[in-house]
């Protein structure tokens, strides 16, 4: 059987080469049909398709199209807010579940004041990783497992920090792709894998404190040790298939 291979799938340009920098050597470069540059490296490809759900679902399942049966792994990667005291800046976070923690209705008379579309009936909220992948990737990374969530728009008060970590107990990341990446996967029956590094605290908006350098260092750092992990899954996952 054809051995797959890894796409690292990001938001911006300055993200899809942090993750290349860890290679250790220019990638090779290639521009898709659509005008789409993608970045291949040994273990895997990187593509950057824009901020947010919306774009990372339409430019991650685009790239998946054009490519059909190349890849067994996606892998949602970028900065992103941590949950105090789970996840501080400078942390990477490796999801156990990605979850949509906007995707739904507001329910005023409800316990928790929202429903999301699967409470709704109306579709999928969570997405997990293969079994042991996240785990294996964050020991392989020193990253803190946890959930991370998706959203669309980046939380800015301590209110609205509150209100996620009381529905999401276990959140330890947000950001802005994992969802939309983890859908498209879903629908060319791909593993999903979303892996963030914190470049700022999730709360009260202060620009001043956010530390993107500093992130895109780290997402450099985790891309250059998860290697070895991806690679065991591999092996696992194909002795499984036969
Ligand atoms: O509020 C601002 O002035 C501001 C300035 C620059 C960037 C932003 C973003 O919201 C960047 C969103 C972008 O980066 C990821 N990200 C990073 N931190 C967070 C966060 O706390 N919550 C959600 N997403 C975050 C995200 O994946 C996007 O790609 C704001």
């Amino acid at each position: 059987m054809a051995r797959g291979r890894t796409l690292v799938v990001t938001a911006v340009p300055a993200e899809r080469d942090a993750v290349t920098l860890a290679t250790g050597a220019p990638p090779d470069q290639f521009t898709l049909p659509t005008g789409l540059p993608l970045h291949r490296g040994p273990a895997w490809d990187v593509v950057a398709v824009g901020v947010g759900p919306a774009a990372a679902a339409a430019g991650t399942a685009t790239v998946l199209a054009l490519t059909r049966g190349r890849y067994d792994l996606v892998v949602a990667a970028g900065i992103g807010g941590g949950f105090a005291p789970v996840a501080a800046v400078g942390d990477t976070v490796v999801a156990d579940e990605l979850v949509a923690a906007d995707l739904g209705a507001e329910d005023p008379e409800g316990p928790t004041g929202f429903l999301d579309v699967a409470e709704l009936g109306f579709g999928q909220v969570r997405h997990r990783p293969p079994a042991g992948l996240a785990a294996a990737g964050a020991a392989a990374t020193g990253g803190v497992l946890g959930t991370v969530l998706t959203v669309s728009t980046t939380t800015g008060t301590a209110e609205r920090a509150a209100a996620l970590t009381a529905r999401h107990p276990g959140a330890a990341a947000e950001g802005m792709e994992g969802h939309g990446v983890a859908t498209a996967a879903g629908a060319h029956q791909l593993a999903v894998l979303e892996i963030r590094t914190v470049s700022n605290p999730v709360g009260p908006r202060d620009r001043a404190a956010w530390r993107i350098p500093g992130a895109l260092r780290a997402l450099t750092d985790t891309f250059a040790a998860l290697g070895p992990a991806v690679d065991q899954w591999r092996r696992e996952h194909h002795e499984h298939d036969g």
